[in-house]
């Protein structure tokens, strides 16, 4: 199974991203610049955290329009994998492929500290090796994770069951305590917290890692056994 890890100008968090995927299921990975224009050796795309072009604008609004963008809707649509982390999350919902926005913490301080989630849906291909309800440790660092949506589009998750994580204890103000979702399909997911920082007790937890044997096994699932390594 291939992964890409895109880098943005101003992503910090793709170095992480790359290390989790390599010391976690030792696949291959390759960082991809923004520049790019096909995706297609790709089964996994992650778009990592940080602070694309400055954050100016708004977070993950100029990123929608980098040429790597349309790849990674054609990926989308095309059933890949696609995780948004963070910065990444802002810049899929900015980009249309995720439902509603992220605003400004309610506290309007940047947060960075452990979170308890809640995983509220274990049946996405990022998620099956959470029992579902599970608590897991996972750190937030964000300025702008207030999750909003209107109340028709917040129906709508509900009954998709495409919230996939929520705080116990709600650090930014997002609607119903979200921490991350997926869209209709499944296949691509946001979420405010770092995964990727959580691959190893030394870092204070390995919750993080479970997401990436997840990836790994849905895709070995669709592939077939001859994907084993
Ligand atoms: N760690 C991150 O990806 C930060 C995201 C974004 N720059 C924010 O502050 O909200």
């Amino acid at each position: 199974m291939k992964f890409a890890v895109l880098v943005f100008p101003g992503s910090n968090c793709d170095i992480d991203c790359y290390k989790a995927v390599e010391e976690t299921l030792g696949e291959p990975v390759d960082y991809v610049w923004h520049t790019a224009t096909d995706l297609s050796a790709y089964d996994c795309i992650l778009v990592p955290g940080g602070f694309s072009y400055g954050d100016y604008l708004r977070c993950g609004a100029i990123s929608r329009f980098a040429p790597v963008m349309s790849e990674v809707a054609k990926a989308a649509e095309q059933g890949k994998y696609i995780l948004g982390i963070c910065n990444g999350f802002q810049i899929l919902t900015e980009a249309g492929l995720l439902p509603g926005a992220l605003l400004r913490n309610t506290s309007m301080k940047f947060r960075c500290h452990d979170t308890v989630l809640k995983v509220a849906n274990n049946r996405t291909p990022f998620t099956t090796d959470f029992s579902e309800n599970e608590e897991i440790v996972i750190p937030i660092a964000h300025g702008e994770g207030n999750y909003y949506c209107d109340e028709e589009t917040l129906a709508r998750l509900q009954e998709n069951n495409q919230i996939v994580f929520t705080y116990s204890s709600n650090p930014n103000g997002s609607v119903l305590d979200i921490a991350g979702i997926c869209n209709e399909r499944g296949n691509v997911v946001g979420m405010m917290p770092h995964p990727e920082r959580a691959v190893n007790s030394l870092l204070g937890s390995e919750d993080g890692k479970r997401m990436f044997t997840s990836i790994l096994k849905a895709w070995r699932d669709t592939h077939g056994a001859a994907s084993v390594r």
